[in-house]
């Protein structure tokens, strides 16, 4: 082994060797050829030997000579030799040693003048003869041959740089132009260059010389630069070429394939993993320029096919991800839709169940650095409270609503969740909107909107009556005649001093709304520098007809009501905390109705205030009521937000039934004009037997109460009903037995009217009284005020507009309507007697018809059926159907029409003593009335299918037309029949 490397390393050495001897003739024949061009031949042969050549040269005459003709004159002196026949050779005798080194000398200096490489005279000596020796004297030739050409083309300007030596580069030693060799070798060129006598040949030599030359030199360069550098090479190559790898071409070839591999590294990160078989980059390597492309382009198809392969997974994996989001999309959105579909439901069956709907809304915080109590408001309508300051678990109140608006919730937003309510009102619903909540939690915000401030940031009550105006409007073309119309006033409405406007537009009620925000008080106080120091009601009554002729009556109430706040904290004084005081008052009623109406208790103190009196049909009634629970998130605040929280969710918890509309279809409507007209004839029938009283009163005592009896039938009866519709009626009772002792035992007519109506079957009595004249003044306003004479437009539509802030407000409606009603004073003496506490003399009862118990109580008095016309129209829930309304109505009209039929009877009574000789004038005014009375009675038969009888007269006082024995057969203890008349005189006696 030892031997083959050494012999390597010698065949190595000799190459070495040979190589350089080649590169050192090869520069020496350059030489040579170019001094012979420039100064003449030589002598000596175009590829002389070193010795031959250096010997040429030792007298320096050619050398100047040659100088000389690049530089004229740069050698002054040169020393010809003696004997012109005398050759240049080197077998020539030897001149004097001053001789030829007076001229060596003389070049010498002038190369270095030129700045060129030189060399020792030394060099030329034949004893210093030796391999290589003639190296600088042939760079210091080529330099000057460089120079020379460089000063032909440029003229001598500028800088003259000389080429660098092979021997400078150390390339003797370090490197081998692998290009030279073949050159060298090549014996036809050789042969080209030692011929030397064809000039064109000899460039064409030159040129492909100097190529393989440059493109050595260039490799060499490139190589030695990176190395200097160490510039991306790895420290493994330097290693391997400081341990004797110095061929440069193989360490090029080393570089560029690990600079190769490192690049597409960078480009293809994870390419090598990817790779099959195993297959790596290391093949780089190996790469060379020449000869290893194949396998590069091998790699790269098999990179590309395998980069194609990725890219159709990847594709084909993107087309899977797509379609399993598309999947999980739709199932998102049924997701959404079930919950929506499920919220809807649950509101549904609220809704059935007549649930007041609560919703919770959160005011933004005033300081953002304040500690927040809202933990959590879900999507779900929970809410979460917690003391910041009471981090575990006692701390956190979950609370639970229809659902919660959060401080960032804008007013549409609110709106567009009640907005479904608020329509509903357009479909015969009786709607109540009341915001509530601890003051400064923005109530007023949501009801009305900040006061100045924007459009957008209007509240409810525009929003709500906006809606309304649009759905009108859009239901013009299928709609009879709908008109919303906004009424305050004074004319037997709610508020004193309020006034009466139809409303066309939104415009129009704003500016209503601005007057009453005027009206209504606001303060400053410590909470709240805005704060209503009244509640505040807005309703719309609505009154619409549908191309079918059935009419729809609904009200809108849109109650802001005034915040409950602790007089420490609103630090109010004076007038103020009285302010405080009843609004607190009013609240903690409102508290007791609702925890009633929650437990479901039998007593429900809808009376204790004001507030609650006018609330009361949408607490208690058949409306659909929205409660939106305003909280403030601020800390200091904690225990009223909790306080509000717990309320709002007691106030969820209440059931009133499932709402119903009130729609009359035109049967009713058609009945109910029939009875106006019944009634009108009534009237003139009753104004007419008037006119024939003075002859009548005139006879016995017995014919003036009977006459007046006549006069007044229904009075007694309808205040009979109104106020005996409770078994427990002692009070009203008490106050109509003084008057008439004759009356018919309490017990026994309470009795019978609590059969007759059973939801006033209440222990209670005061109760039931409050409910109805409280419920009436709400409800029955636009038909009390048709009644009345006030409206003479069927379709009108009242909105009574304005603020309670204590009880007076109330007891001044009510004293409002005292004069109208016919029976006033003695109602209000009545009330006064069962309600002292409350004070609400009033509430007028003969005002406010009762249609259940009326309904029921049908064929006692004509004047019972009058006001059952009335307040059926109002009170929708009480005649659930149109057709319970309808049938209803028959037997009213049947009533009215028994009635008349009395009436006639009374008249043929009346006629049989008008006959007698004693009032002549009386028969003709018999013969005037009678005659077109009996066409007329047999058209009331027809339309009421009553026989007229003998015993008509007492089944028109609400007796059974069957005989009397019958009617004492069934109730033994009612007393004996007795004319109608006759009986309502003795009780108002
Ligand atoms: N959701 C909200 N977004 C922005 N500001 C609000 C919001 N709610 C309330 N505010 C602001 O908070 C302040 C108090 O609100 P607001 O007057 O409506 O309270 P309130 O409950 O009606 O008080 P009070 O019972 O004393 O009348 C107002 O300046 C109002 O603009």
């Amino acid at each position: 082994m030892e031997d083959q490397s050494r012999r390597a390393r010698h065949e190595h050495d000799l190459n070495l060797a040979s190589r350089k001897a080649e590169e050192a003739a090869l520069r020496r024949f350059q030489a040579t050829h170019w001094l012979e061009c420039l100064v003449g031949p030589l002598g000596i042969s175009s590829q002389p030997s070193e010795k031959e050549f250096l010997s040429c040269l030792r007298s320096g005459l050619i050398l100047c000579n040659a100088i000389n003709k690049i530089q004229p004159g740069i050698v002054p002196k040169v020393v010809e030799i003696h004997s012109p026949t005398q050759s240049l050779t080197w077998e020539s005798q030897p001149l004097p040693a001053y001789q030829y080194f007076e001229n060596v000398r003389n070049f010498l200096v002038a190369v270095e003048v030129l700045k060129l490489p030189a060399f020792e005279a030394s060099d030329l000596e034949r004893d210093n003869l030796e391999a290589g020796s003639s190296a600088k004297v042939v760079d210091c030739i080529l330099s000057l041959k460089a120079y020379h050409e460089w000063k032909q083309m440029s003229g001598g300007t500028g800088i003259f740089k000389p080429p660098k030596s092979p021997l400078v580069l150390n390339s003797a030693s370090r490197i081998h132009s692998r290009a030279s060799a073949p050159i060298l070798l090549d014996p036809c060129r050789r042969l080209d260059m030692s011929s030397g006598c064809d000039k064109q040949q000899s460039s064409e030599s030159d040129t492909q010389q100097l190529e393989g030359f440059l493109s050595d030199l260039i490799v060499k360069a490139i190589v030695e630069f990176m190395v200097d550098t160490k510039e991306n090479i790895d420290d493994n190559i330097l290693t391997s070429f400081r341990n004797g790898n110095r061929d440069p071409i193989k360490l090029f070839n080393t570089i560029f394939s690990s600079c190769l591999e490192e690049e597409f590294q960078n480009k293809f990160p994870g390419l090598k993993s990817v790779l099959k078989d195993g297959h790596s980059l290391s093949p780089f390597e190996n790469l060379s320029i020449t000869g290893n492309s194949k396998n590069l382009k091998a790699l790269w198809t098999r990179t590309k096919k395998d980069f194609e392969v990725l890219q159709s997974q990847l594709q084909s994996d993107l087309k899977q991800l797509e379609s399993q989001v598309q999947e999980l999309s739709v199932a998102a959105l049924g997701y959404h839709k079930v919950v929506k579909e499920n919220r809807n439901l649950y509101n549904m069956v609220q809704d059935l169940k007549g649930n007041i709907r609560v919703y919770c809304r959160i005011r933004p915080a005033f300081n953002s650095e304040a500690k927040n109590v809202i933990d959590f408001t879900g999507e779900d309508g929970s809410v979460v409270v917690s003391d910041p300051l009471k981090p575990h678990k006692d701390g956190r109140k979950v609370f639970q609503f229809n659902r919660v608006f959060g401080p960032i919730a804008t007013q549409d937003e609110v709106f567009k969740d009640t907005q479904p309510l608020i329509r509903s009102v357009m479909d015969g619903y009786n709607v109540c909107i009341f915001a509530y909540g601890q003051t400064g939690s923005g109530k007023t915000h949501t009801m009305c909107g900040p006061s100045g401030g924007s459009r957008k940031e209007l509240g409810i009550n525009y929003l709500a009556l906006n809606d309304l105006f649009l759905l009108s409007n859009r239901r013009k073309d299928i709609t009879n005649k709908l008109e919303i119309r906004s009424c305050t006033g004074d004319d037997g409405l709610s508020v004193p001093q309020a006034t009466m406007h139809p409303v066309k537009s939104t415009a129009d009620v704003l500016h209503l709304m601005k007057l009453g925000e005027v009206n209504r008080a606001v303060s400053s106080t410590a909470i709240n520098d805005q704060s209503s120091r009244s509640h505040s009601i807005l309703t719309v009554h609505i009154h619409g007809k549908d191309v079918s002729g059935s009419a729809l009556r609904s009200c809108l109430h849109l109650v802001d009501l005034a915040g409950s706040e602790r007089v420490d904290k609103s630090e109010v004084t004076g007038d103020a905390l009285k302010e405080a005081q009843y609004i607190n008052k009013s609240l903690s009623c409102l508290g007791d109705v609702i925890t009633a109406l929650a437990q479901k208790s039998s007593y429900i103190p809808y009376r204790n205030s004001k507030l609650t009196l006018l609330l009361q049909t949408s607490l208690g009634g058949n409306a659909k009521t929205l409660m939106f629970a305003h909280v403030s998130p601020e800390r200091e605040y904690l225990g009223e937000t909790i306080s509000t929280l717990k309320f709002a969710q007691r106030v969820s918890t209440i059931e009133l039934g499932a709402a119903c509309t009130n729609k009359e279809s035109r049967e009713v409507m058609q009945l109910k004009e029939q009875i106006d007209s019944l009634k009108k004839v009534l009237a003139n029938r009753e104004a007419r037997i008037q006119l024939n009283k003075p002859m009548e009163t005139a006879r016995t005592p017995f014919d003036k109460n009977k006459a007046m009896t006549e006069r007044t039938p229904p009075r007694p009866r309808r205040l009979s009903i109104e106020n005996c519709s409770t078994v427990n009626m002692e009070k009203s009772i008490t106050f109509e037995t003084k008057k008439g002792s004759k009356t018919p035992s309490v017990k026994t007519r309470s009795r019978r009217l609590s059969l007759e109506g059973p939801r006033y079957a209440n222990k209670d009595a005061e109760q039931i009284k409050i409910l109805e004249s409280t419920r009436k003044p709400l409800q029955s306003e636009t038909a009390w005020l048709q009644e009345s004479g006030q409206l003479q437009d069927a379709e009108a539509v009242t909105k009574p507009y304005g603020h309670i802030c204590n009880g007076e407000s109330m007891v001044n409606l009510c004293c409002q309507r005292a004069p109208r009603s016919p029976t006033s004073s003695a109602y209000q003496s009545l009330v006064v007697k069962t309600d002292s506490r409350t004070k609400i003399p009033s509430l007028q009862l003969p005002r406010t018809p009762e249609p259940p118990v009326l309904a029921r109580n049908e064929g006692k008095t004509g004047m019972q059926g009058e006001h059952t016309t009335s307040s059926e129209s109002q009170t929708p829930g009480f005649t659930n159907s149109t057709n319970g309304k309808g049938s209803q109505i028959r037997k009213s009209l049947r009533t009215i029409g028994k009635l008349i039929n009395g009436s006639e009877k009374r008249n043929q009574q009346k006629l049989t003593e008008a006959l007698s000789p004693v009032n002549g004038t009386s028969n003709i005014n018999f013969v005037k009335l009678s005659a077109p009375s009996n066409p007329r009675a047999l058209r009331r038969q027809s339309l009421t299918g009553i026989q007229p009888s003998d015993s008509s007269r007492r089944s028109s006082l609400g007796g059974n037309p069957t005989p009397s024995c019958g009617n004492e057969n069934r109730n033994a203890k009612t007393p004996p029949p007795v004319h109608p008349s006759a009986k309502s005189m003795k009780r108002w006696q």
